[in-house]
């Protein structure tokens, strides 16, 4: 059963070194988080599911990792500068910051109850710095709201590098920044988060197949990190909610401890980004409404070769979350058990393939020399399989050290003990995360046996 409440998965996160409050010892920043020792595995090995089925998994899919820092004109263009905003609303009694599309009530301050508020106004969500060492009116750019922007800035260095013809996707992962009004709710509404992009490109008139095509796939590689399919749902987005460059956006919402939020957009951007970026914006009957573009040195067109002319492909859009994926996964993997002997545990069932520790290597005693030895001998042996991380973990206390791999999701702990030195064919004890079943397995195979648990698992 997944978690029920979030501060059960921000105590966990802690007790265990998967996230941490960003600035802690100085009194935190609000927003900002940092990930642990186990929070790094994880969010890598989310990272590399995504990308394995993006980029490695598809033949039509080329990879990017585009500046932070861009620049101006990439968000004068983009639209992001004019339109970026949130509305806010400040209450005069508690000082509070609210997002006024949050509210209950725009009038009535969310916190105190307090009706002297102000009226909503737009409130910019880019952070704005400054580049290099003169400050001046012209010397300011932004950290970048989205990764997307790189994305379409770099089109035509990617079809010039790659001779790609439509349909074909951009795929990028890497940091965003949003100065949010409200940031709240761990680490799901944050300043610093990750992205996972995909910009699709394909023919105008191909645009609806492709967009219900990535609506599909993202729900199933969802579905394929754990989690169920009665805590996804998806919210068909209209009317205001709708971005200004979207003729159709549909999210992915995950069942989060606080209630069914967004996870995922998968947006039909039509040829609103190429054609705000490209040079010569006349010259190809743009469908979107695009502001001139004065700067741009590039023609972010393709050829097509059948009706041998020049055209702005259309964009489909799946943006994820990787810090609200990994919030999704956590809370999906969150189990609390009763065991038949009446104690309890807590175990973590990730997919062995996000599982941030693969296989916990223990020998049963740490001060017997050939047992310790075996032990590190197998643990080189796993780590060169190339899984993840292997643990050699000399703690002498095997009882406790499944129960705290239970609660990191490790799946597989492998116990080194006197049989192992002593009987023919050194066997060890190999016990799953899941069954708790411990079953004996000669040393020379264990290799074979972990291969074949994480190919068949995933
Ligand atoms: N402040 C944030 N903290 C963490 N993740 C975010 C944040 N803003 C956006 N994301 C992630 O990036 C994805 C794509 O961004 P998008 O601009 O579509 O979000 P959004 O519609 O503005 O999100 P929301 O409505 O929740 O603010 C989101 O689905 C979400 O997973």
């Amino acid at each position: 059963m997944p978690a029920k409440t979030m501060d059960e998965l921000v105590s966990l996160c802690k007790r265990r070194g998967f996230i941490f409050q960003g600035s802690e010892i100085y009194g935190g920043m609000q927003g900002a988080y940092d990930y642990g020792p186990l929070g790094v595995e994880l969010k890598n090995n989310l990272k590399a599911a995504w990308w394995r089925s993006m980029v490695y998994e598809r033949d039509d899919v080329e990879g990017l990792d585009a500046a932070i820092i861009q620049n101006k004109h990439v968000y004068k263009y983009s639209g992001h500068e004019d339109t970026f905003t949130d509305p806010m609303v400040d209450c005069h009694e508690c000082k509070s910051r609210l997002r006024a599309d949050h509210m209950k009530d725009i009038k009535v301050c969310d916190n105190c109850g307090s009706t002297n508020v102000t009226a909503p106004r737009d409130f910019n969500l880019m952070f704005k710095t400054n580049v290099g060492p003169m400050v001046n009116e012209e010397s300011y750019t932004y950290l970048r709201p989205e990764t997307a922007q790189g994305i379409f800035t770099n089109f035509k260095n990617v079809v010039d590098s790659t001779s790609r013809t439509l349909p074909f996707g951009i795929a990028q992962i890497g940091k965003s920044f949003r100065n949010e009004i409200t940031p709240r709710n761990f680490i799901f509404r944050v300043r610093e988060f990750e992205q996972m992009e995909l910009e699709f490109f394909c023919k105008p008139g191909e645009d609806e197949k492709w967009h219900e095509f990535w609506v599909g796939a993202r729900k199933q590689w969802w579905l394929d990190q754990g989690l169920a399919e009665e805590n996804i749902q998806f919210e068909y987005v209209t009317g205001d909610d709708l971005a200004h460059y979207s003729k159709s956006t549909v999210d992915i919402l995950y069942k989060f401890p606080h209630g069914f939020e967004e996870l995922e957009g998968v947006a039909n951007r039509t040829d609103y980004d190429l054609g705000s970026h490209t040079k010569a914006q006349e010259e190809f009957g743009l469908s979107a409404k695009v502001k001139k573009n004065e700067h741009s040195t590039a023609k972010l067109a393709i050829r097509d070769l059948e009706e041998n002319k020049w055209e702005v492909p259309f964009c489909i859009e799946p943006s994820a979350g990787l810090d609200r994926g990994l919030l999704a996964v956590m809370t999906e993997a969150y189990t609390e058990e009763e065991l038949p002997n009446g104690t309890s545990r807590t175990v973590l069932k990730f997919k062995p393939h996000l599982a941030p520790i693969k296989v916990a290597i223990m020998p049963l005693k740490k001060n017997k020399p050939e047992i310790v030895a075996l032990a590190k001998e197998l643990k080189n042996k796993l780590q060169k399989l190339g899984l993840g991380r292997i643990l050699y973990e000399n703690t002498g206390n095997v009882g406790k050290g499944y129960r705290r791999h239970d609660e990191v999701g490790t799946p597989i702990c492998v116990t080194v003990d006197f049989d192992s030195i002593e009987k023919e064919g050194a066997p060890v004890t190999v016990r799953d995360r899941d069954t708790m079943e411990q079953i004996v397995v000669p040393a020379a195979e264990l290799p074979a046996y972990v291969i074949n648990y994480f190919i068949n698992q995933n």
